[in-house]
């Protein structure tokens, strides 16, 4: 990850990021036929993906879809029935010590100890990674310099979201996992964490989103996963075509079933 504190704005073209970020087609994330079922309900379904080096690619799908149960298989935070994960060419399971010193998981509920301020925080993820930057950058990035001292406890909804990302991204990881990145975030964090994400040059990003700008302004590629199963993969203006949709937002809204609805609604039907 770059060391610069100074964060350009995000470019607004795919091409001037695909140059800028220079990813290579050799994969950082691979997952095969990943599968997982909670009880009888098959929550991920063969799902496969590949990352390319440098990349930022988008996860996204309905609630329910499978999102968080496929990122955190690939982080190696719960293990799939069947399938596989290599992170640049590393097994999560097999080599946990060598994956946690390369890979940074934003997860959705973050469980951190509430009582440790934010300082103690940064701290204690820096102390899992071999060449992390230091903790007032680490603050400072995300804007929470002033409250290092913080209880995490007592930090407000955004600011906890702000800290999982600034602990996510602290130990300068090759490979970074972010569910539902700006989730809760005003507009201008979410502009401040966009630049932030849009400076990690030549790390690998997975993205877990429902907001179609921040996928659209971050995402080379993107894959949509509906009921388990991935349904389209492609650049942001592919996943449109695909669905002869005007916007992203239709295009999911086309490929996904019409309108919109939850696993939970269809549950009652
Ligand atoms: N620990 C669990 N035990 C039982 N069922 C679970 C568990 N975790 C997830 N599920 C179920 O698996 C399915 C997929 O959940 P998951 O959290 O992966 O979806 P998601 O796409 O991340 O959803 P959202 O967008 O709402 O966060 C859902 O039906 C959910 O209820």
């Amino acid at each position: 990850m770059t060391r610069r504190t100074q964060h350009r704005t995000p470019p607004d073209s795919a091409p001037a990021r695909l140059q800028s970020r220079g990813h290579s087609r050799e994969l950082a994330v691979e997952a095969r036929g990943l599968t997982k079922s909670y009880g009888t309900r098959r929550a991920v379904d063969g799902v496969s993906l590949g990352i390319r080096r440098g990349e930022v690619f988008g996860l996204l799908g309905s609630n329910g879809a499978g999102k968080t149960s496929t990122v955190e298989m690939i982080a190696g935070l719960r293990s799939p029935d069947a399938g596989e994960v290599r992170i640049l060419g590393l097994n999560p399971w097999r080599d946990r010590t060598a994956v946690r010193q390369i890979l940074g998981v934003q997860l959705q509920e973050a469980m951190l100890h509430g009582s440790l301020t934010c300082r103690e925080l940064v701290r204690l993820y820096r102390s899992f990674y071999p060449d992390p930057l230091g903790t007032d950058q680490a603050l400072s990035m995300v804007e929470l310099t002033d409250k290092a001292s913080t209880r995490f406890d007592d930090l407000s909804g955004g600011q906890m979201q702000r800290l999982s990302i600034a602990l996510a991204l602290v130990g300068d990881p090759s490979v970074v996992i972010l569910d539902e990145l700006t989730t809760g975030l005003d507009p201008r964090a979410r502009r401040r964490i966009w630049a932030l994400i849009e400076s990690l040059q030549d790390r690998t990003v997975l993205l877990v989103s429902h907001a179609m700008d921040e996928v659209e302004t971050l995402c080379d590629r993107l894959a949509i996963l509906d009921a388990g199963q991935i349904i389209a993969e492609g650049t942001p203006e592919q996943i449109r075509q695909k669905a002869g949709a005007d916007t992203l937002e239709d295009a999911f809204v086309t490929l996904t079933g019409g309108p919109i609805t939850t696993e939970e609604d269809d549950d009652e039907h």
